[in-house]
């Protein structure tokens, strides 16, 4: 078991954390995120109990180049907390974000950031200490998408972001994304993209063409392609990024002339029109789970996946099918079903997928696509208003910050996207190729990161949330109970200006029952498991935290106090309601 010790410090993003090796005492910290000489840490007095005696070895010895603690002087201290890693049995301990409780000490925790980020990981990010950059930035959950890179591939992100999460005590989640088996274009033979002239011609085929791939060609992974589409037809890559028009038909091969030229990417989805809608012959009939989908589904339940998203839902069914399936095969764990709603058929079928699922997300780059984009923004605001209250997590997803792939600063207009959906109160914002294989993943995060701030404390100032009718949504008497607790709760908060909520969940039902009244305040979540905390981090407002706690109220609260209060996340006098799904009742205190 290791247990690793982190220091903060004034400046907020570096933060280290060291190991203790079994044998002897710590190990060096990595040097990507040793403190610039201008740091200086110390180990307050009150902290110094969280040690042990080996720690204090450390601190007289070593040198600064090889990392070691030692040679940093002792002055400017801000924190230094010992965090014990994941299920190893700390009951006395508390475990959060390392990144939050940086920015709880240094913001105050009203003006934490309570809308949650999504990366989608891909070349530019998957090495550990990219990964751990987007961590220190604020990635709540990290997506893997099966369209792309090799099931090792996946396996090694999978595994860094674990690791990142013991070593380093984060909480960051993992969302896989399955393929589906809508019609795309392979995988052009290894090139990051190709460029499409106006007025080439171009072959879609489903032949295997050898390599190297001959130019202008492109393989198509449905069977049906020649035989569905017509010579006239338009054919739209990305929904438009670039297009072509079919002008003849010889066999397997569909030669196509580009009419608005543009970069062609792997795999990039494809769609043909006739007569200005969308043609949907026999692709219409494909499953929304391929068997490629039903293995990567395997993998993800293997590697315990957070979360896996659905590509192109087309009815609650399949949603319905992969709960049980995941539940007959998942021993125990509990991987939340996010519906993509990116089809005809999910905008018909909504109520009902959202209902089945266990969150959402608004894909508007596949949504686009099929249907008319000035349609999207409408889309989008019923999406997440539905899910809200249904309460169900929703995600908008898809060139919130797309420019930043090549530039460093996003546009205005993206700026103003990004501040909508924020405005809007989804619960998360996902990068995709911003940070899978842009050139600035940071700085589009670092956006991200800003611009939730800034609006949510804009709005909540200026008190100009529109009230949003919440349905009852429990099933039973008591989930009535629950949610009637969690409403009044969140409009005590309001009224009292109180500084946080905070809910002791084992589920972690309670607590999106009260991240969905979108308080003012932050909600401290307390749960009792890693993986209920880790899907927390999806939810608009939580602040979830690992803590053993029992069903004595009065005895969690004041263990949850000193330790809080130990690390300076609240101080006496601060105003707390705290609920609980233990014992259904309303406790309004300040911290003693
Ligand atoms: N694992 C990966 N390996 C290589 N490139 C990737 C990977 N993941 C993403 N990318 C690149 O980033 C781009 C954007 O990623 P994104 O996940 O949005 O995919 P997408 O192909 O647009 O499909 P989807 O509709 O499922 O989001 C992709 O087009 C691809 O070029
Ligand atoms: C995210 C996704 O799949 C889309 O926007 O199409
Ligand atoms: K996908
Ligand atoms: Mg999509």
């Amino acid at each position: 078991m290791s247990r690793s010790l982190q220091f903060f410090t004034p400046s907020r993003a570096p933060y280290f954390t060291l190991h203790k090796l079994p044998s002897t005492s710590y190990t060096r910290f990595p040097v990507i995120n040793f403190p610039s000489k201008k740091h200086h840490i110390t180990i307050t007095k009150s902290l110094s109990s969280d040690l042990d005696a080996a720690s204090s070895q450390v601190l007289d010895s070593g040198n600064g180049q090889t990392g070691v603690l030692g040679v940093l002087s002792a002055d400017n201290v801000v924190a230094v907390q010992s965090h014990v890693p994941s299920e190893s049995g700390a009951a006395a301990g508390i475990e959060v974000d390392a990144v939050t409780e940086a920015e709880l000490k240094e913001n105050g925790f009203r003006s934490t950031r309570r809308t949650k980020l999504i990366c989608t990981i891909g070349p530019a990010t998957c090495g550990f200490e990219q990964l751990e950059a987007l961590a220190v930035g604020g990635m709540n959950v990290a997506r893997i998408n099966m369209c792309h890179g090799t099931r090792e591939w996946h396996q090694m992100v999978i595994e860094r972001v674990r690791r990142l999460n013991e070593e380093k005590g984060f909480a960051v989640a993992i969302m896989m994304d399955t393929e589906g088996s809508e019609i795309h274009m392979g995988d052009l033979g290894g090139a990051a993209s190709v460029k499409a002239e106006d007025g080439e011609i171009w072959t879609f085929s489903v032949r295997a063409f050898g390599t190297p791939r001959p130019e202008r060609t492109i393989n198509v992974n449905y069977d049906g392609f020649a035989e569905d589409v017509k010579v006239g037809d338009e054919l739209l890559v990305d929904g438009g990024m670039v297009r072509f028009e079919v002008i003849e038909k010889i066999g397997p091969d569909v030669k196509c002339r580009c009419t608005d030229p543009g970069l062609l990417l792997p795999r990039a989805n494809l769609t043909f029109w006739r007569d200005g809608s969308l043609v949907r012959e026999r692709n219409a009939m494909l499953p929304t789970i391929s068997s490629k989908d039903w293995l990567d589904i395997d993998f993800g339940i293997a590697e315990g996946v957070d979360f896996i998203a659905i590509s192109f839902v087309k009815s609650a069914e399949v949603i319905k099918h992969l709960k049980s399936y995941i539940a007959a095969r998942s021993r125990g764990s509990d991987i939340a079903v996010i519906a993509k709603i990116e089809s005809i058929d999910s905008l018909k079928n909504l109520e009902e997928i959202i209902q089945a699922s266990d969150g959402a997300m608004v894909a508007r780059g596949d949504l686009g696509a099929q249907i008319p984009l000035e349609q999207v923004p409408s889309a989008q605001q019923k999406i997440v208003q539905l899910c809200r209250q249904l309460n169900k997590p929703v995600i908008v997803a898809s060139q919130l910050l797309e420019s930043m792939i090549e530039y460093p600063t996003p546009t205005r207009a993206e700026v103003a996207d990004v501040s909508e959906a924020v405005r809007q109160r989804a619960d998360a914002l996902m990068l995709s190729g911003e940070s899978a294989m842009g050139q600035y993943p940071d700085k589009a995060l670092a956006v991200l990161r800003s611009v939730s701030v800034r609006i949510e404390k804009w709005w909540r100032e200026e008190k100009r949330h529109e009230a949003m009718v919440l349905p009852d949504v429990g099933t039973s008497f008591a989930d009535s109970i629950s949610e009637e607790i969690c409403n009044s709760a969140a409009k005590m908060a309001n009224n009292l200006e109180v500084d946080a909520l905070f809910v002791y969940t084992k589920t972690g039902h309670m607590a999106s029952l009260l991240s969905r009244c979108r308080p003012d305040c932050p909600i401290f979540a307390f749960t009792t498991t890693t993986s209920v905390r880790r899907r927390l981090n999806l939810q608009w407002g939580l602040i979830p935290f690992r803590l053993g706690f029992s069903d004595d109220m009065e005895s969690n609260l004041n263990k949850t106090f000193s330790l809080l209060k130990a690390r300076g996340m609240i101080k006496s006098g601060d105003l707390v309601i705290a609920v609980s799904d233990m014992l259904q009742s309303i406790q309004v205190m300040n911290v003693p």
